[in-house]
């Protein structure tokens, strides 16, 4: 399987159980690796033809931004069936890192994979 990766994606969200939590934007971190195959895109060159990773930047901000979820769990199902949905990716990897949360540690979050890698 071919990889088409996002590393280091930022966009702030309304995120957290805590009650202080819930009145402030706070900036989340996103790595994402989505399985494809490259082999028609090879052949064609177009971007048609390629998992745009631009398109699925955008589409995961715009999902961040509007949120106001509890649990970043919850925040990557969401994104989760967006790139299933909307993009037709077989497999991928999705982490949250948000960082700051827990200050004696360098990032916390969570890591979701769904699919089958082939
Ligand atoms: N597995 C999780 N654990 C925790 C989350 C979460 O989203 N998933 N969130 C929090 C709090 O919001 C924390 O970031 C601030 O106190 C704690 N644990």
């Amino acid at each position: 399987m071919d990889i088409v990766f996002i590393k280091g994606l930022r966009a702030d969200a309304v995120i957290g159980v805590c009650d202080w939590e819930r009145g402030i934007r706070q900036e989340l971190v996103f790595d994402v690796e989505l399985g494809a195959d490259f082999a028609r895109a090879e052949q064609t060159d177009a971007l048609a033809d390629a998992i745009d990773y631009g398109a699925v930047s955008e589409r995961i901000k715009q999902i961040v931004v509007g949120s106001q979820f509890q649990l970043l769990e919850a925040l990557a199902g969401v994104i989760a069936t967006a790139l299933v949905d909307e993009f037709g990716i077989p497999w991928f990897r999705l982490r949250v890192a948000k960082p700051g949360a827990v200050p004696e540690a360098q990032s916390v979050g969570v890591v979701i994979e769904r699919g089958v890698r082939t």
